[in-house]
C-alpha cells in the first residue's frame, strides 16, 4: 500500500445490471474510503444498492450481465480490472465477507470445521494439523462452545447463531484486513445481534481491520461504527463521523432516517417522539430520475428550485459530506423553520 493511502478507496464506483437490453445502475457513482481500523458502516433502506456494492468490492459479478467501471483501490491494483483468478486470491485472504444469511452461505453438505478449513487449503501453506488448531482456534475467537464438536457438525444441525458466529470464522480464517459484513445480524434475535456486534468491534480490535458494515439498522449503525455513509437509489447522500451524523444530520434522506429510527431515545438522542414514515418508496433502477436529486420525489413539499440539477457531495464540515443543497431549506410537513 502505498504511504498515508486507506486501506481500500472507491472512486466513480458504477455497477449497472442489464435487464432487457439496456443497463441500469444499481451503484451510481460511488466514492469512499475505508481507513485500517475503523468500521464504516452503509445505512440505507432496502433496494438503495447496498448489498450491489458489497457484492462488487468482493468481485461476485458475472460480467456477462453486469458492467462495472471506477476504481476500487485495494493495494495499488484496481480490484475492478482483475481477472477471475487474481480475484480468487484476494477473496477471503485478503477481503473476507459475511453474509445475512449464514445458513445460504455455507456449504450443507460439508462439516463447518472443513468448511474453515478449506479457506485456509486454499490461501496458505498451513499442514493439515496446523490448519485443524486454526480452525479451533477460530471457532474460540468467534466463541463458539464446544469448537471440537461444532467443527464436525453440519449447517442443518446448528442454530442461526452459531451459523453466523462460524460464518464469521470463515471470513476472518485468513486475517484478511478487510472484512465486509452485510447485514450480519439481520436474521437474528436482539441479545444475539448485541454480542455479534460486539464480536465485530473485538476482531477490530484484535487486528486493527477495517470493516464495511452494511445494514438498513441506524440502532446497528450507532452501536458500532466509527463512520457512516448513508445510501439512496444507488448513490451516497451523506457521510460523516457516527457522532456528527447523529447529533447534526444534514440530508432530509439521512434526517427521515433518524425519524423513522424505531427507538427514539438511542444513545444519541433524547426526546421521544412519533415515528416517521418516510413517503413512497425508493425508486426501481428502471424508474431512477436521470437529473435531479433522487429523494425529491419523497419530499414533494420542497420546491424543486431547493435542489441542484446535478446534485453533487458537499463539504460542510469537515468529513462530513451531503449531496445536494436541499439540505439547506429541508423541513419536515408542518415543522416550523
Ligand atoms: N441481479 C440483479 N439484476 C437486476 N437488478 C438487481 C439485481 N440485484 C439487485 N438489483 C436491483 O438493484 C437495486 C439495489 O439492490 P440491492 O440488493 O443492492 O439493495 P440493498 O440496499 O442491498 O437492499 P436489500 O437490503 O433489500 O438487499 C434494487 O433496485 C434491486 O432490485
Amino acid at each position: 500500500m502505498g504511504l498515508g493511502r486507506p486501506l481500500l478507496e472507491i472512486n466513480a464506483l458504477h455497477t449497472a445490471f442489464r435487464m432487457q437490453d439496456r443497463y441500469f445502475d444499481a451503484v451510481d457513482d460511488v466514492s469512499f474510503s475505508l481507513e485500517k481500523n475503523e468500521i464504516l458502516a452503509i445505512v440505507g433502506e432496502s433496494g438503495c444498492g447496498k448489498s450491489t456494492l458489497a457484492t462488487t468490492i468482493v468481485g461476485l459479478h458475472n460480467k456477462a450481465n453486469t458492467r462495472i467501471s471506477g476504481e476500487i483501490i485495494y493495494q495499488n491494483l484496481n480490484l475492478i480490472d482483475l481477472n477471475e483468478t487474481l480475484y480468487n486470491r484476494i477473496r477471503g485472504n485478503d477481503i473476507g465477507m459475511i453474509f445475512q444469511d449464514p445458513f445460504s452461505a455455507l456449504n450443507p453438505l460439508m462439516t463447518v470445521g472443513d468448511q474453515i478449513e478449506e479457506v485456509l487449503l486454499y490461501h496458505s501453506k498451513m499442514t493439515k494439523e496446523e490448519r485443524g488448531l486454526r480452525v479451533r482456534e477460530l471457532l474460540l475467537q468467534v466463541k463458539v462452545e464446544d469448537p471440537e464438536g461444532t467443527a464436525t457438525r453440519y449447517p442443518h444441525e446448528l442454530t442461526r447463531e452459531v451459523l453466523q458466529r462460524v460464518g464469521i470464522a470463515v471470513a476472518i480464517a485468513c486475517d484478511p484486513p478487510i472484512i465486509i459484513a452485510d447485514e450480519p445480524t439481520t436474521s437474528l434475535d436482539a441479545t444475539v445481534q448485541a454480542q455479534i456486534l460486539d464480536l465485530l468491534s473485538e476482531l477490530r480490535e484484535a487486528t486493527g481491520a477495517g470493516i464495511i458494515l452494511i445494514t438498513h439498522d441506524l440502532g446497528v449503525v450507532a452501536e458500532v461504527a466509527d463512520r457512516v455513509a448513508v445510501m439512496y437509489a444507488g448513490q451516497i447522500v451523506e457521510t460523516a463521523g457516527v457522532v456528527d451524523l447523529f447529533t447534526d444530520p444534514k440530508h432530509p434522506y439521512t434526517r427521515s432516517l433518524l425519524r423513522s429510527m424505531p427507538q427514539a431515545n438511542g444513545p444519541f438522542e433524547s426526546a421521544s417522539r412519533e415515528l416517521y414514515v418516510i413517503q413512497g418508496d425508493v425508486p426501481s433502477l428502471q424508474q431512477l430520475p436521470k437529473q435531479g436529486c433522487r429523494f425529491a420525489g419523497r419530499i414533494p413539499w420542497i420546491p424543486f428550485s431547493a435542489h441542484e440539477e446535478s446534485p453533487k457531495m458537499h463539504e460542510i464540515s469537515k468529513g462530513h459530506f451531503v449531496r445536494c443543497t436541499c439540505h439547506e431549506s429541508f423541513r419536515f410537513e408542518g415543522e416550523s423553520e
